[in-house]
């Protein structure tokens, strides 16, 4: 354990108070499936996933700068020993109460929402869409930030607003969009659909809005091969699909606790990372 005081934990990730406006964002090597945190590792997960969102910070950058916003990320060198690699120095935040969501594709929830609605949210949708489909445009979805543990709550535009006014809530929206409209066109260049993603924004102590949490990584989006997209059905994820297969010929009952993986779903799983990592990037995961 860090010697440093433990600010958050969630299902795969803590923050740390790193003193000085600072904090420090840990990467585990857990795994989460079916909202349960599976009991095996995947080794080299959370340094994976930490590389690709520094590198997701960099390429996202331009965006940021359009909107006169920044990121939080100071260093992923000045961490301490036993988290190189899977940690990010970053400056604290004052966080919006917003978990900002960008929809390019029908799935999850939203294809609920659609088959009830016809829209999402306050957006109007063509009929005919399934479940995988691409939406017309990329639709702006928030919700509230749930007690950890819990799932996050749907709201409306109007909510947003509530929460941190007009002018605010249309530049968390616009934000988001173009954010996410990047992230997909980089990722559909590598062969991966990015059909949505979860960000986060606070203000600076300066009173600057900024990108926080982690970005574009495959626990805040979702990612699927772009070879096997065929609207109609449930896509594969790009990184869980052999875990979750693994899970459901199990026989496990997703309430009791998960069974142990086996170490073949554990190196298929570790490689689909440093793949999704390398597709994207251009580089080779040390
Ligand atoms: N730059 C910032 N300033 C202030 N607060 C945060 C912050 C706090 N919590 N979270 C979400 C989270 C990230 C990881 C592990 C968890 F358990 C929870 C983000 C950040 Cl990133």
């Amino acid at each position: 354990m860090l010697d440093l005081p433990l600010v958050a934990r969630g299902k795969v990730r803590e923050v740390y108070d790193a003193g000085a406006d600072r904090l420090l964002l840990v990467a585990s090597d857990r795994i989460s499936a079916y909202d349960h945190v599976l009991p095996t590792p995947i080794p080299d997960k959370g340094r994976v996933l930490t590389a690709l969102s520094v590198w997701w910070f960099e390429q996202l950058t331009p965006v940021l700068d359009e909107f006169g916003a920044g990121h939080h990320l100071l260093s992923v060198t000045d961490v301490p020993a036993e988290v190189a690699g899977r940690a990010m120095l970053v400056r604290r935040l004052t966080m919006l109460p917003v978990e900002c969501v960008a929809r390019g594709y029908l799935s999850g929830s939203g294809t609920v929402e659609y088959s009830r609605t016809g829209s999402i949210r306050d957006v109007p949708l063509p009929a005919g869409l399934v479940e995988g489909s691409r939406l017309p445009e990329p639709v702006f979805t928030p919700s509230t930030k749930a007690e950890v543990g819990e799932h996050d709550e749907a709201i409306d535009f109007a909510a947003v607003v509530g929460l941190v006014g007009q002018a605010r809530a249309e530049e968390l929206r616009e934000l988001t969009l173009a954010l996410y409209r990047r992230g997909a066109e980089i990722a559909l260049d590598a062969g991966i659909v990015l059909a949505d993603t979860k960000v986060e924004f606070g203000l600076s102590t300066e009173g600057r809005l900024t990108l926080g949490d982690e970005v574009l990584t495959p626990d805040s989006s979702r990612f699927w091969p772009a070879v096997t997209w065929s609207p109609g059905a449930a896509q594969p994820s790009y990184d869980k699909q052999y875990v979750r297969d693994w899970l459901t010929s199990s026989g496990w009952d997703r309430v009791s606790p998960p069974p142990e993986l086996p170490d073949d779903v554990v190196a298929a799983t570790r490689e689909r990372y440093v793949t999704a990592y390398e597709q994207l990037t251009g580089r080779r995961f040390a």
